[in-house]
């Protein structure tokens, strides 16, 4: 049987050929749904641990994960360096690790950047699909690294926008982004987010980025970056006001500085809308809270995995 004891190395261009957008919307909506319904999925996942290293401001996380549905068995290595930004690396570095369950062999190791950043998208995208206006026209990003473009490429497979705009803080980096999507760049976040009806705030800030004033009533708001309980993208008036959706409960009570430090109440995880067990409320102002689960990567790093196996005729 392939890989069991040489395991196969997938690189990230290998990894890309096997990804597919709008697949990988499918299957990680899936996931999160199993995720809310772990007793008939059987789905194991603990919470995420995340070393912090002080010295140099960054964290290695590791986010092991089982779909006994799919039978996949995984964990990621996440390195997060922001102060590589700017360089040649990236400040998300990731590693996959799938495993053959029944008998515990490496089944290959992949790179997990491409799948961090296309998978956080395709959940973002998901959320955004039931709880926004089906009419949502205007799009607006906050950020304008790896993940907003990822954003735009996931939101534009759903939406026909009209306008798609682009703040962030360094000017040059939002630019070059706007122009690889005819997009437009804005002078602040309050101009940007101005009567959009979806907005993703994708940044590495500790502090809000987002005001609840300046959001339209019934916007969607997508919120992926702040990732640990000391940071927050959204300010305490969003949060109270609009009605909060997670990826994973258990997860955003540690790690959500969004849900802790404003003390915000949340009404459901996604995954139970998209069983149809919770209202999706898309008329209201709604934000889902992206804190990013392990079962996201193993169903994905699965969906790779057996697409690379099927076309090399392998086992
Ligand atoms: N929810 C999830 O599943 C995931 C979340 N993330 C998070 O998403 C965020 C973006 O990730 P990437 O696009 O890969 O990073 P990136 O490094 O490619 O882009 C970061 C963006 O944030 C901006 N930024 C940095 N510091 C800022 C500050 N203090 N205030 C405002 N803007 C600031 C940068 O100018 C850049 O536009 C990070 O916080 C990352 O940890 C990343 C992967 C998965
Ligand atoms: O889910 C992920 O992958 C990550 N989430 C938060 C920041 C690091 C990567």
């Amino acid at each position: 049987m392939a890989g069991i004891r040489n395991p196969l190395t997938m690189s990230a261009e290998t990894v890309s050929k096997y990804l597919d957008m709008r697949e990988l919307i499918d299957v990680v909506e899936r996931s999160l749904g199993d995720l809310s319904d772990k007793e008939s999925s059987g789905i194991e996942q603990p919470v995420r641990t995340f070393v912090p290293v002080k010295k140099y401001q960054s964290l290695l996380g590791v986010m092991p994960g089982y779909s006994a549905k799919d039978d996949a068995l995984a964990t990621k290595l996440v390195s997060v360096c922001p102060q590589n930004a700017g360089t040649d690396i990236p400040t998300h570095l990731a590693t996959i690790l799938l495993f053959e369950p029944s008998n515990g062999c490496l089944k290959a190791i992949m790179d997990g950047e491409v799948i961090t950043t296309m998978r956080t998208a395709a959940a973002s995208a998901a959320a955004t699909k039931y709880l926004a206006r089906d009419d949502s026209k205007i799009l607006a990003i906050i950020g304008a690294g790896h993940q907003a473009r990822s954003h735009i490429q996931a939101l534009s497979l759903l939406y026909d926008f009209t306008e798609v705009r682009i703040w962030s803080r360094t000017k040059a980096t939002a630019t070059a982004l706007a122009h690889e999507f005819g997009a437009r760049v804005c002078e602040s976040a309050e101009e940007a987010v101005k009567d959009a009806d979806i907005i993703c705030t994708v940044t590495f800030s500790a502090t809000p980025v987002l005001q609840g004033e300046w959001v339209k009533a019934g916007a969607h708001v997508n919120a992926v970056g702040a990732c640990i309980a000391s940071s927050r993208e959204l300010s305490e008036s969003l949060t109270r006001d609009a009605i909060v959706y997670v990826d994973s409960r258990e997860g955003a009570l540690k790690e959500s500085g969004d849900i802790i430090i404003n003390k915000a109440e949340i009404y459901a995880e996604v995954g139970e809308v998209i069983l149809g067990r919770k209202e999706a409320f898309k008329h209201k102002t709604t934000v889902f809270i992206s804190l990013g689960v392990a079962i996201e990567d193993v169903v994905s790093a699965k969906l790779v995995y057996d697409k690379y196996v099927a076309s090399q005729g392998m086992q």
